[in-house]
């Protein structure tokens, strides 16, 4: 893996859902990082007219997808939040085409000579690990996980609950990560943490 100086220049930042991801990652990007979002490329896997979405209408058929021809994430998300199976289906179809946007995009910031985050919710359970050179979990308690996504996506507590217990437990992702950028106080608090962490990759 290509490196600049002696920094580090792939980090796979992630952590559990709604723990503080997408906020760190606009702070990163705003301090001179390329981010690659894993999000941001499951979407592209699925435009209207790609063969991500056709795929998942054989699957899952014509009630996931809406009039406009686009996918109806709201509809696919009650799904496979709540059964394994169906998730690993949904999984199976997205996650080589997300890896592959990725990659390229990867290529892309890595050309730009700068450090490129990765930011990637299920690294650890996809074992992506070999796939970066360290590791930044983004923690925050299960309970502050689980109102923070409750509030964000207007969800009740049973399906917070059910999305989180899809995912690795945040207490073990912690355990895995390389740095551990504490998200349960304030964004101040976040920020300044941030400031420190970057001082030696800029
Ligand atoms: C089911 C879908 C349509 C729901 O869309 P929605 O807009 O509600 O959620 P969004 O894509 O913004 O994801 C929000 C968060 O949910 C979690 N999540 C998403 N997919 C999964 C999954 N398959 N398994 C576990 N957690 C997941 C992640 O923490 C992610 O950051 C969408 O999440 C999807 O296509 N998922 C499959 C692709 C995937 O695994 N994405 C995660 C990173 S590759
Ligand atoms: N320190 C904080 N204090 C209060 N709210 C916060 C804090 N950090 C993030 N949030 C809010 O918590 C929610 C989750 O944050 P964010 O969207 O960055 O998480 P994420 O890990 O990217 O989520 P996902 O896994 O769903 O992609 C958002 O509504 C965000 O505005």
């Amino acid at each position: 893996m290509s490196k600049v100086g002696v920094s580090v220049t792939v980090i796979g930042l992630t952590g559990g859902i709604a723990s503080g991801k997408s906020t760190v990652a606009n702070f990163l990007s705003e301090n001179g990082f390329v981010i690659v979002d894993a999000d941001i490329a499951s979407r592209k896997a699925v435009e209207a007219g790609s063969s991500g979405l056709e795929e998942i209408r054989t699957v899952f058929g014509d009630g996931v997808i809406q009039e406009d021809g686009t996918l109806n994430r709201k509809a696919l998300g009650e799904i496979i939040f709540k059964d394994k199976n169906q998730r690993e289906k949904l999984n199976a179809i997205v996650h080589p085409r997300v890896r592959d946007i990725m990659e390229a995009e990867k290529e892309a910031g890595l050309a730009l000579d700068k450090p490129v985050v990765m930011d990637i919710p299920l690294l650890f359970e996809n074992k992506l690990e070999h796939t970066v050179d360290e590791v930044w979990v983004v923690y925050v308690p299960k309970e502050v996980q689980i109102e923070r996504l409750m509030a964000r996506n207007q969800l009740s507590l049973e399906e917070a609950e059910s999305r989180v217990s899809s995912q690795l437990s945040i207490e073990e992702k912690k355990q895995k990560a390389d740095k551990v950028i504490d998200n349960s106080g304030s964004l101040q608090s976040l920020y300044q943490q941030l400031e420190l962490l970057i001082q030696s990759y800029i």
